[in-house]
């Protein structure tokens, strides 16, 4: 479990993160999402005992981090996957990190084994790929089995392969009723690992969610189609009828609807004589409900495509 009260952190005068109070709960996969500069890795680094807050507090498993006799043993982290020596092979890497915590060397050749490592545990780091990498982090964080894993970007660099390895590691952990916070800005690989998220915009919490509750909320659209589709959208829009209604053009013959049903919209063309060839509720995803909530939190924004 990670909870955090009130957490803020000043840098000068830039608010980072800003009064976030949330709890992270074991056996389940927290994703950990918002736009860039949001605040997620100062609030990692708080978790983590490597910034110390303006205000506010954060405990893992019920006491500060550096207030853990083994920290190792209580969280993992995988933060930034190139902050190890070059020199240093894989397994000299981790010995070295056991032997902090009194972590037999057997353990070191599991978590390689685990993170399929075996084979280039003698070589050196340096030499590694990004994926190795991450795989070379994400060992270091399981090495003390720790209850709680704290991931940034784990599948950053990763193949298909490795990403899905990823997944199927962290589903793991959280099956055996660990607690998992894991950050990405993939929003489909999100989709398919997180069981609840916490979105941060502009160092605040934005929303804090289960999955299904968070992409439903953001409603469901209808992709509508008719060679009247200009007639049809002007019924719908008309003042009174449907407060509230979105409609996005797609084309000249076709556009998408939010705040109506596709029996709503269909009854309606029928009683003005309006052919329809197209009415098709599109489920949101993850990504839509993430773009539709962080829209006006991005601090770093792109000028939209003409
Ligand atoms: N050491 C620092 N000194 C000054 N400002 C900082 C420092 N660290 C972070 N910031 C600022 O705080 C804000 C939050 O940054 P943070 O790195 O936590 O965001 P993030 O959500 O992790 O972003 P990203 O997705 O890009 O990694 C940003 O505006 C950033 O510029």
């Amino acid at each position: 479990m990670i909870e955090t009260h009130g957490l803020t952190k000043q840098y000068g005068r830039k608010t980072a993160v800003n009064d976030v109070s949330f709890t992270v709960r074991p056996g389940q996969v927290t994703g950990f999402l918002g736009p860039n500069g949001a605040g997620k890795s100062t609030t990692m680094r708080l978790i983590l005992g490597l910034d110390r807050p303006t205000s506010g507090t954060v405990t893992v498993l019920g006491r500060s981090y550096a207030d853990h006799p083994a920290p190792l043993h209580a969280l993992g982290a995988l933060l930034d996957a190139k902050g190890v020596h070059p020199g240093r092979s894989a397994r000299s890497h981790l010995s070295a990190l056991a032997a902090t915590h009194r972590i037999p060397v057997s353990r070191v050749d599991e978590v390689l084994e685990m993170t399929g490592l075996s084979s280039v545990a003698g070589k050196r780091v340096g030499g590694f790929s990004l994926g190795m990498g991450q795989r070379l982090g994400i060992a270091a964080a399981m090495l003390g089995d720790p209850q709680v894993l704290l991931l940034d970007e784990p599948v950053n660099g990763l193949d298909p392969d490795g990403v899905y390895w990823v997944r199927r590691l962290v589903r793991q952990l959280a099956a055996e009723g660990r607690t998992v916070l894991l950050s990405s800005h993939l929003m489909s690989e999100m989709a398919q690992t997180a069981d609840h998220v916490i979105v941060l915009g502009r160092g605040k919490v934005v929303a804090d969610a289960p999955i299904g509750e968070f992409v439903g909320g953001s409603g469901q659209r209808v992709t509508v189609g008719s060679p009247d589709a200009a007639r049809l959208a002007a019924v719908l829009t008309d003042p009174g009828a449907h407060p509230g209604l979105d409609i996005e053009s797609l084309g000249e013959h076709r556009f998408s609807v939010a705040g109506m049903t596709a029996a709503e919209i269909g009854r309606a063309a029928v009683e003005h004589g309006i052919e329809l060839h197209e009415l098709t509720p599109v489920a949101s995803s993850l990504e839509d409900a993430y773009l539709a909530l962080t829209r006006d939190e991005v601090e770093y924004t792109t000028p939209q495509a003409a």
